[in-house]
């Protein structure tokens, strides 16, 4: 059987970066930058003052007490956003808000609480050192600095530098397009009533939301059942607006396994046993023509099994997509809190709740596995935030063991 390893190498191949487009702000929020941002201006933009107060010359206050006040004429009051160039001389001040551009001479800003507040003849009574409550020009970014690099995900405090700066257009990878589509002649769509032998269909709800949980843009087509001329006729219909299809089902040793049937005749998609539990029977390559192929991979039907597979194989994928590092999940070491068992020769991924303890010396994770660990059983997937690895050699590990975690979305 192939190696997990092998096959994510396998899965790697498949596409490169998406080529990176310019977008606006908002609409660029989780994407990755494609190239660095510098900063055409200075953050600030000019000297200010970061309290309401008084602007003055900080000489002049020196002495001010409760007790020994000092009187200065207010020779102008200076609002966030004034645009008039202003200056103070010895003896004097300005009344000055938060932002206020500082005036020309100005070397401290007292608080409006170390006077009385007065607009015409102000009484000071708290002595300030030179540059309090001053922000300087640039003290944050200085023009022509880089202010976010090449491969940052674009979050909050991201596009609030970028817009700080000035810029409204950055240059990111795009979002892949991701379209999951399922099969199964057994399937029905929820809402509706279920008839003997069949049951509701849920791996396109859970892969659409998995996708966008990874940043891309994803359809749910839905589902179809296992005819092989529908099945190749919706894939050549959603491969023009797709970056990665997705598939379910129909891809293990049934005689109706039409997913299989149909990619086997087109396209180099190879259908492979990968030697790990849940998630065995994968297939992967590109399908349509050689200058539009798209890739797909083509999951397991079982739906813990399909969900795993998402995991380990497309998100490692997307992640390359869109410009991240596709390295290995997120893992943490973890104590076990009940025993596992294993298929010798599969590396299993055990669905499971993992906890920050801070109890434990050192303090660290424990993770405690469902108790219904079959492929089928959606009830403990639905629980879990990680996935306990049991490597391919081991069969049984004792409560206490230390393992390997991949971590999930809500994880902690
Ligand atoms: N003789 C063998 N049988 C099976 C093998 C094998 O090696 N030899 N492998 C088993 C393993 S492991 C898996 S995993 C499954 C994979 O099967 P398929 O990918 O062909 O999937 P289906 O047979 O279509 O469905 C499997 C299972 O999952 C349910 N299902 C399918 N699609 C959905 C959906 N969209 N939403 C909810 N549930 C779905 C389906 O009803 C079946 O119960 O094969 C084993 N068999
Ligand atoms: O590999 Mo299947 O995914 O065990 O249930």
């Amino acid at each position: 059987m192939k190696s997990v390893e092998q096959h994510v190498r396998d899965v790697l191949e498949l596409a490169d970066p998406l080529e990176p487009v310019g977008t606006g702000l908002l609409r660029a929020h989780g994407s990755v930058l494609a190239l660095p941002v510098t900063s055409p201006v200075s953050l600030p933009p000019f000297d200010n003052s970061s309290m309401d107060g008084y602007a003055v010359v900080a000489s002049d206050v020196a002495g001010a007490t409760p007790e020994t006040p000092v009187r200065l004429p207010v020779v102008a009051d200076i609002p966030a956003g004034d645009t008039t160039t202003r200056e103070i001389a010895p003896g004097r001040c300005a009344r000055i808000m938060t932002g206020a551009p500082l005036p020309a001479g100005a070397t401290a800003v007292v608080p409006v609480e170390g006077t009385d507040g007065a607009t015409r003849e102000v009484t000071v009574t708290r002595a300030v050192r030179e540059g309090n409550a001053i922000r300087g020009v640039g003290e944050d970014v200085e023009a022509g600095a880089e202010v976010l690099r090449a491969g940052v995900r674009l979050g909050a405090a991201e596009l609030a530098v970028l817009a700080a700066t000035g810029c409204d257009t950055v240059r990111t990878y795009p979002r892949p397009r991701v379209v999951v589509l399922s099969t199964g002649e057994e399937l029905v769509e929820p809402g509706q009533p279920l008839g003997a032998g069949q049951i509701h269909e849920s791996n396109s709800f859970m892969l659409t939301a998995a996708a966008v949980d990874t940043g891309c843009e994803a359809e749910r087509y839905g589902f179809i059942g296992d005819d092989p001329a529908t099945i190749a006729s919706t894939l050549d219909g959603v491969l023009a607006r797709a970056d990665l299809v997705l598939t379910t089902g129909g891809v293990s040793m049934g005689a109706y396994d039409a997913v299989k049937e149909v990619l086997s005749k087109r396209g180099t998609v190879r259908f492979e046993k990968v030697a790990m539990q849940p998630g065995m029977p994968q297939g992967a390559g590109v399908v349509g023509d050689a200058d539009t192929a798209t890739p797909i991979l083509t999951l397991p039907g079982n739906p813990v099994s399909s969900f795993v597979s998402f995991h380990l194989f497309a998100r490692p994928l997307l992640d390359r997509m869109r410009g991240l590092d596709a390295g290995p999940p997120p893992t943490v070491r973890a104590r076990l809190s009940a025993p596992v068992s294993s298929p010798s020769g599969k590396r299993s991924f055990l669905r499971a709740a993992l906890d920050y303890d801070s109890t434990i010396e050192g303090a660290g994770y424990t993770v405690r596995p469902a108790t219904r660990q079959g492929s089928h059983q959606l009830s403990a997937l639905a629980g879990a935030n990680a996935l306990v690895v049991v490597p391919e050699s081991v069969t049984e590990l004792a409560r206490g063991s230390i393992v390997d975690v991949l971590t999930l979305p809500g994880s902690p």
